[in-house]
């Protein structure tokens, strides 16, 4: 053999050699991430890899959410949900892949800033920027506004309303021009205090001056005593239905005095009253209409990029008198999922794909420092399936129609 040929049958072989390394390189790392813990992880798929997910939440929080069932889900597909001391400073804990965090207060946001800082590749849900935004109803319902959504058949707003600051506005005449009665007076601050939740129903001018500003006073809109509660984790969202306030018809308005305060829906709708109790039995939550899955969807998947959060609800109703239009008046942060239908899973496929693309990002040249972005969760799937009619949509499958 001419040392030419020699030369190109090593060539062939070094190029050889060279396609099965890439091809072996490549499946391993295939299996790898399937074996790591695929969705439908089998016994004999035990995840290889373990990733923790600290929590720092309140005692009621804690109560309701971390519930042994999600523990043990989430431990079997490798995450293991470990509970953040608050007597002890945050940096001597972890090591943590991922922080999830309710909590008021200063002395805690100056931890979780320097934590972060410090550890650059730990994903925290959420940014406290990001949720600080839900602490005042007018920035919190600001971002619906400033929505750009297509609408259609169904649209949807917010309800008119002003922010007051001083006693003295209340009882100027010109201050309320702009709104109709009855209105819902609620605390500017929404920061999860009991206080924050005290609100009154105001019929009439009179019964303003108890009110204690800062305040919101918003447009009261009849709704059919039904309220839809859209839960959001990451690309899955969950709408549900729940008891609201009753309608308040012209008639009955006439007829009211001044407000009345309530500071949970199930204080009012628990009434004495004959006639609301009949209103309540005739009502039918369960035959009432849901809106439709594509438009609340769209909803979640806007405010989600919106606002860079990826654990909240919000509250929408529908006016009666329009029929279509819906109105968001309430966002929460990290609400209580534990209500959610089959809230485990939901919330285990959700950390699953927080940590492995984050491992998956650090594996990879491009490992980024600021935590998972949002459209690196707009590829992960969530749960698949029959889910829908329920009110159980992906924001994945919104991208792809
Ligand atoms: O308003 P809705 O949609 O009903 O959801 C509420 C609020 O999110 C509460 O948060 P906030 O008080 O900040 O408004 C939350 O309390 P926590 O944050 O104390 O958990 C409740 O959680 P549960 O108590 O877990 O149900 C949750 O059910
Ligand atoms: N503009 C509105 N029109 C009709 N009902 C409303 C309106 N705003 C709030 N409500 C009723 O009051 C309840 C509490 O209001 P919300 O803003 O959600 O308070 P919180 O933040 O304390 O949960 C709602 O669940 C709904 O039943």
């Amino acid at each position: 053999m001419s040392p030419v040929s020699r030369s190109f049958l090593k060539a062939l072989r070094d190029l050889r050699s060279y396609i099965f390394c890439v091809v072996a390189r490549n499946r391993e790392q295939f299996c790898r991430r399937r074996g790591r813990g695929a969705r439908a992880s089998s016994m004999a798929e035990q995840p290889t890899s373990r990733f923790a997910v600290g929590y720092a939440l309140a005692p009621k929080k804690r109560h309701s959410f971390i519930q042994p069932s999600l523990v043990e889900l989430a431990r079997g597909r490798g995450i293991d949900l470990v509970p953040i001391d608050l007597d002890r400073p945050l940096a001597e804990q972890g090591p943590f892949d991922c922080i999830l965090h309710k909590l008021y207060g200063e002395a805690w946001k100056a931890q979780l800033r320097q934590y972060t800082e410090r550890n650059r590749g730990v994903v925290v849900l959420d940014p406290l920027e990001a949720i600080e935004r839900l602490h005042n109803r007018i920035s919190m319902l600001q971002v619906v506004s400033e929505l750009r959504v297509p609408q259609e058949k169904e649209t949807f707003g917010i309800p008119k309303q002003i922010v007051i600051y001083d006693q003295f506005a209340l009882s100027e005449a010109g201050t309320l021009s702009a709104l109709r009665f009855p209105l819902i007076a609620k605390p500017l601050v929404a920061d999860g205090s009991a206080k924050s939740h005290k609100m009154a129903l105001v019929y009439h001018r009179d019964g303003l001056l108890k009110q204690k500003p800062p305040v919101v006073l918003q447009e009261f809109v009849n709704h059919g005593g039904v309220i839809f509660k859209v839960y959001v984790v990451g690309d899955y969202v969950r709408c549900v239905k729940r008891k609201s306030l009753p309608d308040v018809s012209e008639e009955k308005l006439e007829c009211l005095e001044g407000s009345v305060s309530f500071s949970q829906v199930s204080n009012l709708t628990a009434t004495e009253d004959r006639e609301e109790r009949k209103y309540y039995e005739t009502m039918h939550l369960g035959e009432a209409e849901m809106p439709p899955l594509s438009f609340i969807t769209e909803i979640a998947r806007g405010l989600r990029k919106a606002m860079k959060l990826h654990l909240f609800n919000f509250d929408m109703i529908r006016d009666t008198k329009v029929g279509n239009h819906y109105l968001v008046i309430d966002i929460n942060y990290f609400p209580g999922y534990a209500k959610m239908p089959s809230y485990e899973a939901v919330l285990t496929d959700f950390f699953w794909d927080i940590v492995h693309q984050k491992s998956d990002d650090q594996l990879g040249s491009t490992a980024k420092n600021d935590g998972v972005s949002n459209d690196a969760l707009e590829s992960s799937t969530g749960n698949d399936g029959d889910g829908r009619n329920m009110g159980i949509h992906h924001l994945g499958a919104v991208k792809e129609r």
